[in-house]
Parts: C-alpha cells; sequence; structure tokens
C-alpha cells in the first residue's frame, strides 16, 4: 500500500526530466509534447541523515530506507476534461495518486517548445487547474443527482450529508477554485472518503527553473510564489534539467563539486522528497539492531499499535507495549544500552501517538 505522488503538469515542462532524476527507473524525456503517453512508475528512497547517523553507531548487518512511489504522469492541456490531448485517461491516472507534485515552466529556452507558445507559469498553472476541477465538477454533479435522489427517500442522513458536501464543492468548483478550499468536519469526511476528487488531493508547486535560477529563482517563481500564497501550498524551485545532469555523475565527490558550483548544500530534488513526503502526512519511525537498521512510515498521528502493524499485523493484533528511545538520546548516548541507563527509555502503551524519529521496540504476543 505504498502511497503515491503524482506528477502533473503541461506537455513538454520537465515532468518526466525531474521524475528521472527522483526516481531509479528511468522515464523517456524527449523536446516533444506527449512525450509520455503510459505512466512512468518509479521507487524513491527518502533521504533521511538520522539513518546515517543510526547506522554508523549501531553497524548493522542490513539498512533499509523508507520509500515512496512516484509516477510521471502524461502532460495534458486545455479541453483535457472534455477528452482533449491524451483527456481522461490521463485524468484516472491522476485520481489513483494519493498527492499531486504539480510542475511548472519556469526556464527560458527558445529551443525547447511550449505548448502555448510562451513561458507564463501562472497561465499554465490556471489551464491544469481549471481542467481538474472541470472533471471534478462532474464527478460532484453526478454524485449529487445521486445522492439527491438517496436523501428524499425516507430517513437518511448520511445522503443528506453528502448533498450538503456536494453543494459546496459544487459551489466552490464553479468559482474556479480547487475543492480543497472547503474545510470538512470528521463525519463530513466520512461520507465523501469515497469520492476522490482531483482538487482535494495536497499539491506542491514545482518550478522548473534554469540552472542560474536553482538559488534565488527568477521573475517566473516570483509570479507563482505570489499567486499561491493563499493556497497554503510549498513552492520548490528545482533545476530539473542540471539536476538530471547531476544524477547522471558517477561519484559521490563529482556531484558534491557540481552542486557546490550551483550554490546548493543538496539536491534540489532532495528537498523535493522530503516535502513530498510529508505532504502524504507521512511520518519515519526507526527500529536499530544488528541485524538491521531500518526506517518505517507511518500516518501521521497513529498510535502505537497501527504504527506496529506496519511491520507485520501480528505486532498490531498482539502488540503489549513498545519501549521507545527519542532520536535524539541515541544519537547523543550512542547506543540502546546507554539510553537504558540514562532512564531515555520509555516504556509506552496502546494510546502512545508514535513521533517522528522515535526508535521504536515493540512487545507483543500472538
Ligand atoms: N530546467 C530545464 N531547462 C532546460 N530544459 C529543460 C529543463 N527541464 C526539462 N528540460 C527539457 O525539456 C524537454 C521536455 O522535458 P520532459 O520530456 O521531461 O517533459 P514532460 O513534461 O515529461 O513532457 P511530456 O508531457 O511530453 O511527457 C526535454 O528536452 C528536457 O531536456
Ligand atoms: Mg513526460
Amino acid at each position: 500500500m505504498a502511497l503515491q505522488c503524482g506528477i502533473v503538469g503541461l506537455p513538454n515542462v520537465g515532468k518526466s526530466t525531474l521524475f528521472n532524476c527522483l526516481s531509479n527507473a528511468k522515464a523517456q524525456s524527449a523536446n516533444f509534447p506527449f512525450c509520455t503517453i503510459e505512466p512512468n512508475v518509479g521507487v524513491i528512497t527518502i533521504p533521511d541523515d538520522r539513518l546515517i547517523r543510526l547506522t554508523e553507531l549501531v553497524q548493522p548487518q542490513k539498512v533499509q530506507p523508507s520509500v515512496m512511489e512516484i509516477v510521471d504522469i502524461a502532460g495534458l492541456v486545455k479541453g483535457a476534461s472534455k477528452g482533449e490531448g491524451l483527456g481522461n485517461k490521463f485524468l484516472t491516472n491522476i485520481r489513483e495518486t494519493n498527492a499531486i507534485i504539480h510542475v511548472l515552466r519556469c526556464f527560458e529556452d527558445g529551443n525547447i517548445v511550449h505548448v502555448d507558445g510562451s513561458v507564463d507559469p501562472i497561465r499554465d498553472k490556471e489551464t491544469i487547474d481549471m481542467e481538474l476541477q472541470l472533471k471534478d465538477l462532474e464527478t460532484v454533479e453526478t454524485r449529487l443527482q445521486k445522492a439527491a435522489k438517496l436523501a428524499k427517500v425516507g430517513k437518511n442522513p448520511e445522503a443528506k450529508k453528502l448533498v450538503e458536501v456536494l453543494e459546496r464543492y459544487q459551489e466552490v468548483l464553479m468559482q474556479g477554485k480547487s475543492a480543497r478550499v472547503v474545510e470538512l468536519s470528521e463525519a463530513e469526511e466520512l461520507v465523501t472518503k469515497d469520492l476522490h476528487l482531483l482538487t482535494t488531493k495536497p499539491v506542491l508547486y514545482v518550478c522548473n527553473v534554469d540552472e542560474a535560477s536553482v538559488t534565488n529563482g527568477n521573475v517566473h517563481v516570483e509570479a507563482v510564489k505570489e499567486a499561491v500564497k493563499d493556497e497554503n501550498a510549498e513552492v520548490l524551485i528545482v533545476g530539473a534539467g542540471i539536476e538530471a545532469d547531476i544524477a547522471e555523475l558517477e561519484s559521490y565527490e563529482e556531484k558534491q563539486m557540481f552542486l557546490e558550483d550551483l550554490g546548493l548544500e543538496e539536491p534540489g530534488v532532495n528537498k523535493l522528497i522530503k516535502a513530498a513526503f510529508s505532504l502524504l502526512e507521512l511520518e519515519t519511525y526507526f527500529t536499530a539492531g544488528v541485524k538491521e537498521v531500518r526506517s518505517w512510515t507511518y500516518p501521521k498521528g497513529a498510535k502505537a499499535p497501527q504504527a506496529a502493524g506496519v511491520i507485520h499485523t501480528d505486532f498490531e493484533k498482539g502488540f503489549i507495549r513498545a519501549e521507545v528511545i527519542k532520536y535524539e538520546d541515541f544519537s547523543n548516548l550512542g547506543s540502546e544500552n546507554a539510553c537504558k541507563e540514562a532512564g531515555k527509555m520509555n516504556v509506552e502503551g496502546k494510546e502512545y501517538v508514535v513521533q517522528d524519529g522515535d526508535i521504536m521496540h515493540f512487545r507483543f504476543n500472538v
């Protein structure tokens, strides 16, 4: 059940190029629109300095970082919601993802075709948003008809609630806004959970810039930041072209040299991976034994038994307690034993909400 981030944007803006520097899988990338048709799925490793530190301290036989899936989706054009370009098929690919990375072309390069003839990320963003919103409006209206019928026949409080929410969605979508601006109560979330609207998915924006703009951005990036300031969404600057070149380099030293020249401490894609990971509302805990040091992914807010279930369902079913060491303590004191002696290992029960970076040891009984 690996969660997926989908990369969306207009054709030829650099989605596949970005995908290639993010994942080990290789997608075809070329200077013509609709180069990608079938979605490319890749697995990416989440970079985490804490895992490196734990590995140094524990010296395990094996190390296993967290991963997530990333999908490179075909470019979308105006009218896609009505079947233009690759149309609806592409929208289905987006529906299957859990979060969206929206790539905006912010680089000038006369040799790279822009489907709408000029570089204008704000217009591009509106084009994509509008197509997603139109598709959602279609979904909402179809569902509204059905739910309204159900709500009429006798007692059906759930259908009534659904109708209410759908009407709110319809209103904002008709105003050209995304459905994510509608705030839902827990009960409302429950009745809408199989709706899978495209514009309720969390989104982050990637400004794809040229080499010279990777550290400070450019006028296009500024315009994007201004345009999304009410959306409460993150805007990242990545030079996909140059990062793809760096990813091709063999040695770590060469990569570092290149990054330094660009004025970057780490590849822009690392920042992007971390941002995408938190966009999915995921966090990490660790297990640190001599056999294996491993990073595990759990949904933010999970209690100890649910987090244990990520390792094995038996751990959840037979959960007794968890022994928890904070990463900082482990890192400072150097070992599990040292933490125990210093009283830095806590025993937690079923109600414990796991915190990002916890080092866990589960006791269970099956
Ligand atoms: N930051 C950049 N600067 C200059 N050229 C770039 C940059 N990013 C990508 N490109 C170039 O843009 C072209 C299109 O890239 P890519 O194939 O990744 O686009 P795409 O969004 O996947 O397109 P499609 O929707 O057709 O699949 C390629 O020639 C690529 O090398
Ligand atoms: Mg592509």
